[in-house]
This record gives C-alpha cells, sequence and structure tokens, in this order.
C-alpha cells in the first residue's frame, strides 16, 4: 500500500500518530517528553497537509529544528501527507524566583551572569548569550550591573545614548539589536564608577533595575560585577533571580574564584544553572589551529564538584573580540557562524536548565510595583 492510498486518520488517531512520533523525539533540552509538558497545542490534517503546532513554555527554536528534520519524514510516512506545516510559538513560564520574591515589572524571569574574577569574558558571555535568546524565540533585555566596568553599552553600539524619562522618575530602556538595556555606563562616567563602593552601589543598581520601564520580557540577562565582595553578594540576596550562570576560563587561578562564585550563590541559595568556560581553546584565525592555551579539564571538574554542568565551552577567537569592540556582537554579525551556534546552543541550554530546575508559577501573580 502507498502512503496516499492510506485511509484519512480521524482527529484522535492523527494525533495519536504525531504524538507517538514527536515522543520519540529525545534532546539535552528535554528532560521529559513534548506530551509530559502540554507542547503539542494543534494536529490537524488539512488538503494533504499535516499542521502541527507547539507551543513551548522556554526558549526552544534550535531544538525544534532538529525536531523537524529528525521526525518529518517518519510523519509524512505514517500519516500519508505530502507536507508538514511546523509552527513554533513559545509562552515562556514564569518560574519560582530566590526567596519567593515578587518579580520586576514586565520581567519573567532574571538571570544573572557573574564571574568570580574580572576579565573572564563575562560581559562577552552575557551579551552574545542574551542576544541568542532573542535569537531562539524570546524577548530579553539586558542589565548591565558591572560598576567596576560596564562595557554592555560598548558592546551593543549604543554607548553614546542616554535613557530617556517619560514620567521623570522612571527610565525607558535603551533598544539594541532587539534587546531592551540599561546600564550604569549610561549614567556614569568611568571615572565616577570606580569611586562607588558598598551600599551605594548596591542600592544604585537595585534602582536601575526597578525603576526602567522594562517591556514585557521573558529573560533579563543581569550582568553582575566580577567578584564576590559585599556588592555581589548584597545583589545576589536582593535582586529577584531565577538562577545564575558562571564564567570562568580554564585557568587554575580563574577556576579558584569561579568556585567562590559558586559558595556564594550557595550561601543565599540561588540556584546555580552551571559553569560556562569561555576561552577553552584559542583558534588561530589564520590557520584554524586550535589551541587549549589556559589548559583543559578544569571547568568540568569543577562542574562536577559542586553537583552543577558545564553550559558550554566557547573558543578565543579574535573575532569575537572585534565583533565586539565595533558594536555588533558574533549573534548579530556572523549568525551563520560556528561561534553562534555555540551561543544559541548555551542559550537553549540555560532557558531550558531554568525550566526543568525551578517551579512554574501562574503568569498572573503579582509583580512588585515600582
Ligand atoms: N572568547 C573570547 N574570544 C576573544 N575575545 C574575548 C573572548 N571573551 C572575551 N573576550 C574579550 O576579552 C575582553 C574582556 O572580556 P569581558 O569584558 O567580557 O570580560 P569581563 O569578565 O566581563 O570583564 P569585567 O568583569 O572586568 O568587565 C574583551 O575585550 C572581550 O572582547
Amino acid at each position: 500500500m502507498t502512503s496516499q492510498s492510506r485511509e484519512p486518520h480521524t482527529p484522535e488517531a492523527l494525533r495519536a500518530v504525531v504524538v507517538g512520533v514527536l515522543n520519540s523525539f529525545e534532546h539535552p533540552t528535554l528532560k521529559r517528553n513534548l506530551t509530559a509538558i502540554k507542547a503539542l497545542h494543534h494536529v490537524a490534517q488539512l488538503d494533504g497537509k499535516l499542521h502541527i503546532e507547539l507551543v513551548m513554555p522556554f526558549a526552544w527554536t534550535s531544538a525544534f529544528e532538529e525536531l523537524k528534520a529528525q521526525t518529518s519524514s517518519e510523519l509524512l510516512r505514517l500519516t500519508g501527507t505530502r507536507a508538514i506545516d511546523w509552527r513554533l510559538n513559545h509562552d515562556i513560564a514564569t518560574l519560582k524566583r530566590v526567596k519567593g520574591q515578587s518579580g520586576v515589572k514586565g520581567v519573567k524571569n532574571i538571570v544573572a551572569v557573574s564571574s568570580g574574577k574580572g576579565g573572564v569574558g563575562k560581559s562577552s558571555t552575557a551579551v552574545n548569550m542574551a542576544l541568542a535568546l532573542a535569537a531562539e524565540g524570546a524577548r530579553v533585555g539586558i542589565l548591565d550591573a558591572d560598576i567596576y566596568g560596564p562595557s554592555v553599552p560598548t558592546m551593543l553600539g549604543t554607548e553614546n545614548e542616554r535613557p530617556t524619562s517619560p514620567d521623570g522618575t522612571h527610565m525607558a530602556p535603551i533598544m539594541a539589536h532587539g534587546l531592551a538595556t540599561n546600564s550604569i555606563g549610561y549614567l556614569v562616567t568611568d571615572d565616577n564608577a570606580m569611586v562607588w563602593r558598598g551600599p551605594m552601589a548596591s542600592k544604585a543598581l537595585m534602582q536601575l533595575l526597578n525603576e526602567t520601564l522594562w517591556p514585557e520580557l521573558d529573560y533579563l540577562v543581569l550582568d553582575m560585577p566580577p567578584g564576590t565582595g559585599d556588592i555581589q553578594l548584597t545583589l545576589a540576596q536582593n535582586v529577584p533571580v531565577t538562577g545564575a550562570l558562571v564564567v570562568t576560563t580554564p585557568q587554575d587561578i580563574a577556576l579558584i574564584d569561579a568556585r567562590k562564585g559558586l559558595v556564594m550563590f550557595e550561601k543565599v541559595n540561588v540556584p546555580v544553572l552551571g559553569i560556562v568556560e569561555n576561552m577553552s581553546i584559542h583558534i588561530c584565525s589564520n590557520c584554524g589551529f586550535h589551541e587549549p592555551i589556559f589548559g583543559t579539564g578544569g571547568a568540568e571538574k569543577l562542574a562536577e564538584d559542586y553537583g552543577t554542568r558545564l553550559l558550554a565551552q566557547l573558543p578565543l577567537h579574535i573575532n569575537l573580540r572585534e565583533d565586539l569592540d565595533d558594536g555588533e556582537p558574533t549573534v548579530i554579525r556572523r549568525p551563520e557562524s560556528e561561534f553562534t551556534a555555540l551561543y544559541r546552543q548555551l542559550a537553549g541550554r540555560v532557558a531550558a536548565q531554568l525550566y526543568w530546575q525551578g517551579d512554574v508559577i501562574p503568569d498572573d501573580i503579582a509583580f512588585r510595583a515600582i
């Protein structure tokens, strides 16, 4: 019997066939199958075409492409259809925040990006990951809380912009490459920022978070100040974060500080989503040679020791630095590059980890009034 000669399915039978195939799809972002998270929204067969619509509670575009590639031929065969109209929508879940705190108006989930020491590529990772989360289908913002070196405006090419205040009290975020952003760097000059210490800096950062008129955001990436001192501890305690990432390089000295970062989050009960190893391998821009100049295996071991996971290993490459210096991060400038694929994989893993690690709270829960 050819596939074209099959009897048309009843809606229930069709759904059962589709569910069977979709549930066989395994992916690192899925701890349970698609039916278990009620992702299959709509199935229909119209004019010989199969329509499948998924609604996902976390950013999932790259995995969706893999799903299509892996299951389409089987679905066509089993349903006797000639084409599939695939649709993916997102209805990103709001997850419980540390200490059950209420959230920031407009913001569903806050992801803190931290590092035990400066210069390991925390801001580079935060910016490219935020852009990658947006490419994965989410509405994303980034708040640069790095008072020691607010580099996000330069990396996004917005260093000469200043937030406006539509009501004289709150700030409108600056939009860049689709991200809603605000930064301590828009408000103070570099020289001023350096003299901020302790409570003054924490207070300013909390104000920046709460007094920005964020649009509806699924994820707000928080670029933390580097280190594990009082300011970082105060922020980790007071910002209603959902989870945190620790960025490190493979050098022993950076790993020792990354360990302190993990301990700090543990102390204030902030769930650690995982570790990002930046500058894992140097890729020569002339010959493409891969060289682990800072050593290997350290971040993996650190993740193991602390019962967390290594979410990404990002290479050291001149393009990544140049793109950021030009205000056009690699995820935007080179969307088809292997680097962008790595950042998107990281974004997908972070979004999934947040979801699986947390408790979903209903969307109508009250946000903190600003
Ligand atoms: N993987 C990479 N490949 C090439 N250059 C990189 C990479 N990661 C970061 N850089 C470059 O290294 C420098 C430091 O990076 P970045 O500002 O992100 O570090 P940081 O940890 O946020 O530092 P700080 O906390 O002190 O602000 C930047 O010039 C950045 O472009």
